[in-house]
């Protein structure tokens, strides 16, 4: 079911400075502009590798659901990893018929590529935050 690895997702305080460590420490060389996702309370930054992509994610608003995660971890960290599926409903039933608990109401939400999303509860991954997203169209024509 799980395709491609998406983007791994690193959670910061400051996506400004994490920018500054991917460009300027890292030497990566395409970096996105960031933007506010407030469905998600999340502010986004795409950074791009050659096989995938880095997401820093910074809190946005008071209810961002990463506020916990930097509460315990207040310089950031790893904080998910997304793999590409085909079906997003397929691979959430698919998900559930396995015993897995599928966060929030269950019902897809568009993520930061547009497409709809669904995260899988960490302590049923191996204690790792997955997301699965529906594969654009266009990505990797
Ligand atoms: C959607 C836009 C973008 C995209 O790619 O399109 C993104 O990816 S945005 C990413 C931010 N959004 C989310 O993460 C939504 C799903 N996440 C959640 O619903 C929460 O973060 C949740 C439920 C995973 C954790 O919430 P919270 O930290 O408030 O709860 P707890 O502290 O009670 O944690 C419960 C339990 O899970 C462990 N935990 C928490 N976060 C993580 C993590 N990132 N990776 C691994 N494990 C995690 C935490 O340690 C607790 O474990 P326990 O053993 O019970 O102590
Ligand atoms: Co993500």
């Amino acid at each position: 079911m799980i395709g491609r690895l998406n983007h791994v997702g690193v959670a910061t305080p400051s996506i400004d400075d994490s920018i500054k460590l991917y460009r300027d420490i890292l030497g990566a060389t395409r970096i996105h502009e960031p933007f506010n996702l407030p469905e998600q309370g999340v502010r986004v930054c795409f950074v791009d590798v050659a096989n995938s992509q880095i997401e820093l994610i910074e809190p946005l608003g008071d209810d961002s659901p990463i506020h916990g995660f930097l509460k315990k971890n207040p310089a950031g960290g790893q904080h998910h990893v997304c793999f590409e599926v085909d079906d997003i409903i397929a691979a959430r039933d698919e998900m559930r018929a396995k015993g897995a608990t599928i966060l929030g109401t269950g019902e897809p939400r568009i993520g930061a590529h547009g497409t709809p999303i669904i995260f899988v509860h960490p302590r049923d991954m191996g204690g790792v935050l997955i997301e699965l997203m529906e594969t654009p169209e266009d990505m990797h024509a």
